[in-house]
């Protein structure tokens, strides 16, 4: 993320419902007066600040309305938690470019660039509210429209989810029948960076909204849990070369909306490139990492150990005791416990037990 989409996340947060800033924002506009709020008291700003008064005193809603209803700027100490100077003219340099008209924005967007500290604006006449930083601008969304949105994604997320789980069963049952092919793994790895995105949406909606995203946060928080290990897990079962995990997370993360819909392009982040679309069919061994993640109490470090060892799920269930017992800190109690884990898992996926 850059800098400047950096300072607009906090920013964003800073005057989220339930902050005093979002109180006294909510106040002018209410009041249908308008405002010009500078966040952060810098050199840089303080260089462009004329005329007006110094104080120093704890910031409420209450008082910055009162402040806002004199003629100029309002500064805000970084930390949002003083109001500094009020009544300010500020002086930004006038040859930057601004695509905006009234003065009180065009001094919003200018002071912005030239400074890179966050500038807001309530306009009297539109009664929006507008952050500028940097060559950022955002108008904030009311919280119910927001809410409505938040909502709305969280119910793709729910299906989503819903989908994903009966996506990871058949992968688990193919998986121990050896004849996982590659558009299963792509499409599973697919439906997960989905719900990468959706969820990396939502929690955007949830910053904006403060105290306001309370419920949508719990339910998040219930259908996001173990979503990002799992994912890791699948992508280090499948890649070509276990060196390059990081490089395929992020890829897969990278790519646009186009490419993410293309199972070739999964695939050839996984290490398996694709040359048309009959090599989806293909057969693929996994590593078994995420079969051993489900072994009760197996630490990470074993995990890898196992898998350094041997190198396929096939590989893994024909183990005896004796086999597990070479890796260190595995004694014939943990190795009985892997060994049953991984036959349990093997029987669980068997025509008998599932139905097809
Ligand atoms: N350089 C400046 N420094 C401080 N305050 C300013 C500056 N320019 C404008 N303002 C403040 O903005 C107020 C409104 O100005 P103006 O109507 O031109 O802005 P606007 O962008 O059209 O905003 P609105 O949508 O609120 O009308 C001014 O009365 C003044 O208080």
């Amino acid at each position: 993320m850059s800098l400047d989409a950096e300072m607009m996340r906090s920013a964003l947060i800073a005057l989220a419902p339930g902050t005093e800033l979002r109180d006294g924002l909510e106040r002018i506009q209410r009041g249908h007066t308008g405002a010009l709020i500078v966040l952060g008291n810098t050199e840089a700003i303080q260089s462009l600040c004329s005329g007006g008064f110094s104080l120093d005193v704890e910031l409420t809603g209450a008082r910055l309305r009162e402040l806002a209803k004199m003629d100029g700027a309002v500064v805000i100490s970084a930390d949002h938690k003083h109001i500094t100077h009020a009544n300010v003219q500020l002086l930004p340099d006038s040859s930057i470019h601004t695509s905006e008209s009234g003065m009180r924005h065009r001094t919003a967007e200018r002071t912005a660039r030239q400074t890179g500290q966050p500038v807001i604006t309530v306009s009297a006449s539109m009664r929006v509210i507008t952050v500028f930083v940097g060559d950022l601008r955002k108008t904030l969304i009311e919280p119910e429209a927001l809410l409505s949105r938040a909502n709305l994604a969280l119910d793709t997320l729910e299906r989503y989810t819903q989908r994903l789980d009966e996506d990871l069963s058949t992968l688990t049952i193919l998986e121990q029948r050896d004849s996982v092919t590659l558009r299963e793994v792509a499409t599973t790895l697919q439906r997960m960076e989905m719900i990468r995105r959706i969820h990396s949406e939502i929690s955007g909606y949830l910053e904006e909204l403060g105290s306001e995203g309370r419920l949508i946060a719990l339910q998040l928080d219930d259908l996001a849990r173990g979503a990002a290990s799992e994912r890791a897990l699948v992508i280090r079962d499948y890649i070509r070369s276990a060196d390059h995990l990081e490089q395929a997370e992020k890829a897969l993360s990278d790519l646009d909306g186009e490419s993410l819909v293309n199972l070739g392009s999964i695939s050839a982040i996984v290490g398996h490139p694709i040359v048309d679309s009959s090599d989806l069919d293909r057969t693929i061994a996994p590593r078994g990492i995420r079969v051993l993640s489900m072994v009760p109490r197996l630490p990470w470090s074993i995990i890898e150990a196992i898998s350094n060892q041997w190198s396929t799920l096939a590989q893994l269930r024909d183990l005896s005791i004796e086999d597990l017992q070479r890796i260190e800190g595995v004694g014939p109690y943990r190795a009985s416990i892997i060994r049953d884990s991984l036959q349990r898992q093997h029987l669980a996926a068997s025509p008998e037990s599932v139905g097809w």
